[in-house]
């Protein structure tokens, strides 16, 4: 009986045991213990990151530690962490309380960081197993260094430079503003295998440092973005700035007095910057310029630059039919990128975004008009979309019309396959706030005509180039030798 009894509480002492262990804080706290026993016979070797050296500077390290810690998912297991609200609004910052500890390994082997805090000096202290040591530490410090400064660089606000002459209170000749502008490559409608191949190049750029050094050239990428008025070339710069978390420098070639100005300017800029040309056709199709020929490819080519430290170049132009071939030569273009019309792809893409339609009963019918070309731009039909978002089927079908609309033979606007009198269509240009149903179509928000957009939003589409998808080209560039 007594046997049996034991039995049954042995029994049920290793249940109660095996269900403990199990529960993560036994499995911790042994963990611990084996921890201080291992550490009696000296496995392991401390390393003191402390926040400021023997003379009271800032220790660049304890900072890219501090980032490191907190990034680390085990932060979350310690007994206790502060939140910090981010820079950013949504973002909270999770940071290591005094005296606390924090799991990580690396390369298979494990390691922890202790947040020591004594008399307000406050010290990193990383315990690593003496047999890992010389294999880990130097690519784990090296590991730190470059998560903490891609996180530094995500946190960093990103800012739009424009020139601003006659600042007589500062040196420089740009101004800042941050820069929020909400495009990112998901929102722009284009051609998927182009939108890939445009981020892998702009990650190989990344990547290029010791490349480009070893050939001694400029760390530059510059991109032509070119195609018709209201494609996507505008918000495309600012979703590759975007993706990079790079600064924007917007030159405004019309506001520079001369050659020595620009080389100044772009002297002025900093390194991880995107520089911006807009509609440089335009520009170099002028007349009388202040700025040379030659001095419009001395600043493409980016030697003024001063370090030639990472800056990508991007020129936007509506048309590069008319410019001059060196201009376009490899080395100075490394990729172009060509922003057709918007094509059916890109219409569902803006059908997602704007109206939230991933399908629709009337897409067969905007396919098929599609399939005789493309004639509208995808911020004409964004817009359409825009104002007529409460009402998806509406929206579509003003799509319908002003695709069939459009349609470039100077006719007055089809509606339900009968052509509209002038008197009708200035009728449908005119009545801002009228009713005008003619076909279910029409109604108080949707009488916006294609040619009511152009006139609204200032859009001019040149009727040339009527590729229907979007195109990368590489020019014979370094990153094609590599
Ligand atoms: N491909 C696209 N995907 C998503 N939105 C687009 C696209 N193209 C244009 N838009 C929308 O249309 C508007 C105008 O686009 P954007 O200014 O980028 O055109 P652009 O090609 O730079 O025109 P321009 O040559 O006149 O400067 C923006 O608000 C943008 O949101
Ligand atoms: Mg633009």
């Amino acid at each position: 009986m007594i046997w049996s009894n034991s039995i049954v509480a042995i029994f049920a002492v290793a249940v109660i045991c095996v269900i403990l262990y199990r529960s993560i804080s036994l499995r911790y706290v042994l963990r611990r213990w084996w921890r201080k026993f291992e550490g009696l016979f000296h496995v392991y070797q401390l390393y003191k990151v402390p926040e400021y050296n023997e003379s009271f500077q800032e220790n660049q390290l304890y900072q890219k530690v501090s980032t490191y810690v907190s990034s680390l998912s085990s932060i979350e297991d310690s007994d206790f962490a502060n939140l910090f609200s981010g820079k950013k609004s949504n973002e909270i910052s999770v940071q290591l309380d005094s005296n606390q500890t924090v799991q990580d390994s690396f390369l298979g082997a494990r390691v922890s960081w202790k947040n020591e805090e004594k008399a307000e000096f406050k010290t990193f202290v990383l315990k690593i197993r003496k047999k890992d040591k010389r294999r880990i530490l130097r690519p784990y410090l090296q590991h730190i260094h470059s998560v903490s400064e891609e996180i530094e660089l995500r946190r960093k606000e990103m800012k739009l430079y424009t020139i601003m002459k006659d600042q007589r209170w500062s040196k420089s000749p740009w101004r800042s503003v941050p820069f929020t502008h909400p495009a990112n490559l998901e929102t722009i409608a284009m051609d998927n295998e182009v939108k890939t191949k445009v981020k892998s190049d702009l990650e190989s750029f990344l990547k290029s440092k010791q490349f480009y050094h070893r050939l001694g050239r400029v760390w530059k990428r510059s991109y032509l973005l070119y195609g018709p008025s209201g494609t996507g070339k505008s918000s495309f710069v600012a979703a590759m700035a975007k993706f990079l978390s790079y600064d924007i420098y917007d030159v405004d070639l019309s506001k520079v007095s001369d050659n020595s100005e620009l080389k100044l300017l772009l002297l002025q800029t900093s390194s991880r910057s995107v520089i911006l040309v807009e509609d440089l056709d335009k520009f170099l199709n002028e007349k009388s310029t202040a700025l040379s020929f030659s001095g419009v490819l001395n600043f493409m080519d980016g030697v003024f630059s001063c370090c030639g430290e990472e800056r990508v170049m991007v020129f936007t132009m509506n048309s590069k039919d008319h410019i001059d071939p060196s201009i376009l030569r490899p080395g100075r273009i490394d990729a172009q990128i060509y922003f057709p019309l918007c094509d059916f792809t890109a219409f569902k893409t803006l059908a997602n975004n704007y109206l939230g339609l991933k399908d629709h009963k009337l897409f067969p019918q905007v396919e098929e008009i599609f399939q005789h070309g493309a004639t509208l731009s995808p911020a004409e039909i964004g817009e359409i979309m825009i104002v007529n978002r409460s009402s998806p089927s509406r929206a579509l079908k003003t799509v319908i019309t002003a695709l069939q609309t459009n349609g470039s033979d100077g006719r007055p606007p089809k509606i339900s396959g009968r052509r509209l009198s002038e008197s009708e269509t200035s009728k449908e240009i005119r009545s801002g706030d009228e009713s005008v149903d003619h076909s279910g179509v029409f109604c108080r928000e949707s009488v916006h005509t294609v040619r009511e957009f152009r006139k609204l939003y200032g859009l001019f589409r040149m009727k040339s180039g009527r590729k229907s998808a979007n195109a990368f080209e590489l020019n014979n560039s370094v990153e094609k030798e590599s």
